[in-house]
């Protein structure tokens, strides 16, 4: 798969390290993470796929949704997709030979092993989807079996953009300390993880960005075709001519509780791989 968002062969490297031009694309990948959140949460949670056993698979005790997943990801690694720096696997184990020739990415990165999509999965399933399909003030939704592949097929979409998303923290942290070195360095050395993530916070940008995405939520959650969008009886709910498709305090939360704070750690777990084979180490 050819480049997801920015980071074309031909794109440079000081263009890949730029703090606007991540920021630019971080702010973009809010509005793909939101659609994708809103395809999503039209279907009930649907429990069952996500537990192992629950729907028989020929020759796979996966759940439901990881062998979607996993399927889609065996799929995606023949046409390239995680040959681009911004990709990383849910299942490394199901990765197979690209079917294209390898592109040439600009080496931006230092090589590193950080991959946090089992706790992003995690916390997907159990915290960030039960908030996204639930309806405030309306009975949960039952499962509708009907539903189980657009459902699963939904999620893919949701856990992939969720995980560039948090991994773009890596060129956030490379920008970082390339414009920062005598910072950093002491604190990786000392393995100061608590250091670094002070170094790398900038609580005035996590607050814009938590104020924008409320906003965004409230804008392309709501029906068009009803004046929903504020006002009395009118919160996550909706009203009774209209039901918003997505509780704005469901997408706040999840960004101030999960993806802000995956953010930062992919940040500081890169930083401390930082130095491996520098004049530093
Ligand atoms: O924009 C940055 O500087 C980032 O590090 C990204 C991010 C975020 O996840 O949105 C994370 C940590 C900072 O405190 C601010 C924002």
């Amino acid at each position: 798969m050819e480049s997801t968002i920015d980071f074309p062969p031909s794109a440079t490297p000081a263009l890949s390290l730029s703090l606007p031009h991540i920021r630019h694309q971080l702010i973009r990948l809010e509005d793909t993470v939101l659609f994708h959140l809103i395809e999503r949460a039209q279907f009930p949670l649907n429990a069952s796929i996500y537990t192992p056993g629950r729907i028989p698979l020929p020759g796979s005790t996966l759940s439901f949704s990881d062998w979607v997943l996993r399927s889609q990801e065996e799929l995606q690694s023949k046409i390239r997709r995680f040959q681009s720096p911004d990709e990383h696997p849910f299942f490394p184990d199901a990765m197979q030979p690209p079917i294209l020739p390898a592109l040439l990415y600009p080496q931006v990165l230092w090589p590193n092993t950080v991959n946090l999509n089992p706790e992003l999965k995690q916390r997907y399933i159990t915290s960030v989807l039960p908030g996204v399909c639930a309806q405030t003030g309306r009975p949960e939704r039952p499962e509708a079996q009907e539903n189980y592949g657009s459902a699963a097929s939904a999620d893919v979409l949701c856990l992939q953009s969720l995980s560039r998303r948090i991994h773009y923290g890596k060129f956030v942290a490379e920008s970082k300390f390339a414009q920062h070195p005598e910072t950093f360095v002491p604190l990786i050395k000392a393995a100061d993880r608590q250091g670094i993530d002070e170094a790398i916070t900038d609580a005035a940008v996590e607050k814009k960005v938590l104020e924008r995405l409320r906003l965004k939520a409230e804008m392309y959650g709501a029906d068009p075709n009803f004046s929903n969008m504020g006002g009395p009886g009118n919160g996550n709910g909706g009203t009774e001519q209209g039901v918003r498709k997505i509780s704005g305090e469901a997408v706040v939360a999840m960004y101030r509780d999960h993806v802000i704070p995956l953010t930062k750690t992919v940040e500081v777990e890169y930083l401390m791989q930082r130095l491996r084979g520098t004049e530093w180490e």
